[in-house]
């Protein structure tokens, strides 16, 4: 690592964290995001299924880029009977709003090329009732649960929004490739979401109260 790093803005950890998630290849990509899909259902998923006694409602994305991909956790989701959303950027591009997607394929490519649920076939989920939990994608993440993302804030606003009108406590879950953890303090800004916990194929760190 740099020396420079500590010193380092936003913009310069995007640039640096994109380039080493893109040196996975896509080989590496899917057997990593296997076993991080894996990892995540039987450490995280299932034992909050015990807990509380029924199907969950979680907040997934689908991969875009060199992203690491949930596809196998939501066939384990669906399998489980789980209530999935995902999030969909808001056309005017204030924040996202959560829709209720039914399979693998209610996803269309929206802003960016990032998938999101196509609003033609899904429905509109209502935030007063929280997700159990929310995986969280993003470029870099620390021990501290701190993340980075490509900077429009809209993760962050997410949980601005579910803290002010969701009903329970959410598990914000970040996931990702080992090799996006960094040991350096990343720049860090008030309203920048505090995971709960983060997922790798290597293993699973739990910040704070694991309850949630
Ligand atoms: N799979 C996935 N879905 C997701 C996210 C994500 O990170 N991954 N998001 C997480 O927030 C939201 C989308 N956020 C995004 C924000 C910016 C760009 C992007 O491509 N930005 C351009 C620069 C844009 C500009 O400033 O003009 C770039 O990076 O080149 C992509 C996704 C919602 N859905
Ligand atoms: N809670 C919020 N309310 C209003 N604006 C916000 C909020 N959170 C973030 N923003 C806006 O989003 C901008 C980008 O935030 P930041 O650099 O933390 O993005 P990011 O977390 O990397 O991106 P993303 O969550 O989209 O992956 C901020 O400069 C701010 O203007």
């Amino acid at each position: 690592m740099d020396d420079c790093s500590e010193l380092w803005n936003k913009s310069e950890w995007r640039k640096r964290m994109r380039a080493i998630r893109d040196s996975l290849s896509p080989g590496e990509r899917e057997q990593r995001s296997r076993l991080l899909c894996e990892r995540t259902d039987t450490s995280i998923l299932n034992p909050l299924r015990e807990k509380l006694r029924r199907p969950l409602s979680v907040c997934v994305y689908a991969a875009f880029r060199s992203e690491a991909d949930p596809a196998e956790l939501i066939a384990s989701c669906l399998a489980n009977g789980d209530r999935l959303v995902a999030p969909r950027i808001l056309p005017n591009g204030e924040g996202m709003e959560l829709r209720q997607v039914e399979a693998l394929s209610s996803w269309i490519s929206g802003r960016w090329g990032v998938p999101e649920p196509d609003p033609a076939s899904t429905a509109l989920y209502d935030m007063a009732n929280s997700p159990d939990l929310v995986l969280v994608p993003g470029l870099a993440f620390n021990e501290q649960g701190g993340r980075l993302g490509y900077g429009g804030g809209y993760y962050d606003r997410l949980y601005e929004r579910l803290h002010e009108y969701g009903s329970s406590p959410v598990l914000w879950v970040g996931f990702a490739y080992e090799n996006q953890v960094i040991e350096a303090v990343l720049p860090s800004e008030p309203h920048d979401l505090r995971l709960n916990a983060l997922a790798t194929e290597a293993t699973i760190r739990w910040f704070g109260d694991k309850d949630g």
